[in-house]
C-alpha cells in the first residue's frame, strides 16, 4: 500500500525554540526518502510529527489524505524507529517483539525470525541488557517486520557496527523490491546509505534547505580541477561552495548545472570535472551560509 505525505507550513516548537520552521513538502510516498540534516536541524521533531508522536504548533499534515494526531487509522500505518527506541526496556528479546507484533496489523512473523537470525539477536536477554548495537538491530528488526506503509528509521542504526549496518541496508532494499512501501531514514551517515535514497530532503535550522531527487541533486554538484589562474578565471558566475588549493592547483566544488558550453570550455581548457559526493554537497550546503539556490 503507497501512502502520500503531505506537510503545510508546518512548525514545532518547544518553549522558545522553534525546531520546525514552516516547513512543506509532498512525498508521493511509495520511495525511499532520505531526512538529513546537521545536528539540532529539526529532523527528529519533523518525524515525530509524522509519527504522530507529538503535534505541531501550526500547520497541517496529511497521511494519505488524513491527519495523523490520534487519528488510529492513520497511526497504524505508521512505525517509528528511533536510535534509543521505545522499547519497554523489562521485557525480553522474545516479548519486545511479541509486543511489537500485537501493535503492528502488517507484522511478518516469519520475516522478524529471518531478521532475528541475521542480526543474531538473543530472544530470551531482557532488552536492557542488550549492547546499544542489538538495541539498534531490535529496532531494525521491527520497523522493517513492521511492513508499515510509512516506516521511519530516525538514525535507527547508528549503533550498529558496520557489518550489520550493511547487511540492514541489504535486506532493507531486498525488502522494498519485493513489497514497495515509504520508507523515511533520517541519518548522519551519508555515504553510506545515499544510494538508497531516491529523494532526498534537507533540513537547515529547522528550514527545508532542499527537496530533490537524488540523481539530480548528484547532477548540481560538479567539481572542477586545475592550474589556480584557470580555476579562478572559470569560477566567474558559477555557485562556488568550497574550494581547495595544493601548490598551483586548485579544485572548486560548485552548485548548480555546469551547461553544455562551459563543460566543453572547461574540457578545452584541460580541466578535470568530477562528480561531487552526496555528503560534500551536504557539507557545503549546510555550512553557515550554505545556499541551495
Ligand atoms: N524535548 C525538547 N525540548 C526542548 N527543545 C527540544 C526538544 N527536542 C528538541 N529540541 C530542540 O529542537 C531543535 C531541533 O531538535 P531535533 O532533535 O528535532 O533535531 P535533529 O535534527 O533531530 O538533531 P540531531 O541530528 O542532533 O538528532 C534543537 O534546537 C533542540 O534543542
Amino acid at each position: 500500500m503507497t501512502l502520500s505525505i503531505e506537510v503545510k507550513d508546518v512548525t514545532v516548537r518547544y518553549g522558545k525554540t522553534t525546531a520546525v520552521d514552516r516547513i512543506s513538502f509532498h512525498l508521493e510516498g511509495g520511495k525511499i526518502y532520505g531526512l538529513l540534516g546537521r545536528n539540532g536541524s529539526g529532523k527528529t521533531s519533523l518525524l515525530s510529527v509524522l509519527a504522530s508522536f507529538q503535534p505541531q504548533a501550526e500547520g497541517e499534515v496529511r497521511i494519505g489524505g488524513e491527519a495523523p494526531f490520534e487519528n488510529a487509522a492513520v497511526t497504524s500505518q505508521v512505525c517509528f524507529i528511533q536510535e534509543n527506541g521505545h522499547l519497554s526496556d523489562g521485557y525480553s528479546v522474545k516479548d519486545g517483539l511479541k509486543l511489537a507484533a500485537l501493535c503492528m496489523p502488517y507484522w511478518d512473523s516469519p520475516y522478524a525470525d529471518r531478521l532475528i537470525e541475521l542480526f543474531g539477536l538473543p530472544l530470551k536477554k531482557r532488552i536492557s541488557e542488550l549492547s546499544r548495537g542489538m538495541k539498534s538491530a531490535l529496532g531494525v528488526t521491527i520497523g522493517l517486520a513492521s511492513r508499515a506503509p510509512v516506516t521511519i528509521f530516525d538514525e535507527a542504526y547508528l549503533g550498529m557496527d558496520a557489518p550489520s549496518r550493511y547487511a540492514f541496508y541489504e535486506e532493507l532494499l531486498k525488502d522494498y523490491m519485493e513489497q514497495p512501501r515509504t520508507f523515511i531514514l533520517s541519518t548522519h551517515l551519508i555515504e553510506e546509505v545515499s544510494n538508497l535514497f531516491e529523494e532526498v530532503l534537507i533540513l537547515d535550522q529547522g528550514k527545508l534547505l532542499l527537496h530533490k531527487e537524488t540523481e539530480l541533486l548528484r547532477e548540481h554538484g560538479v567539481s572542477v580541477t586545475g592550474p589556480a589562474a584557470k580555476i579562478d578565471e572559470f569560477k566567474l558566475g558559477l555557485n562556488v561552495l568550497g574550494e581547495q588549493q595544493l601548490g598551483g592547483i586548485k579544485s572548486i566544488t560548485a552548485y548548480g548545472e555546469l551547461g553544455p558550453e562551459r563543460a566543453s570550455r572547461a574540457r578545452a581548457e584541460g580541466l578535470e570535472l568530477g562528480p561531487v559526493p552526496l555528503q560534500d554537497l551536504f557539507v557545503h550546503l549546510t555550512k553557515r551560509g550554505g545556499s541551495a539556490s
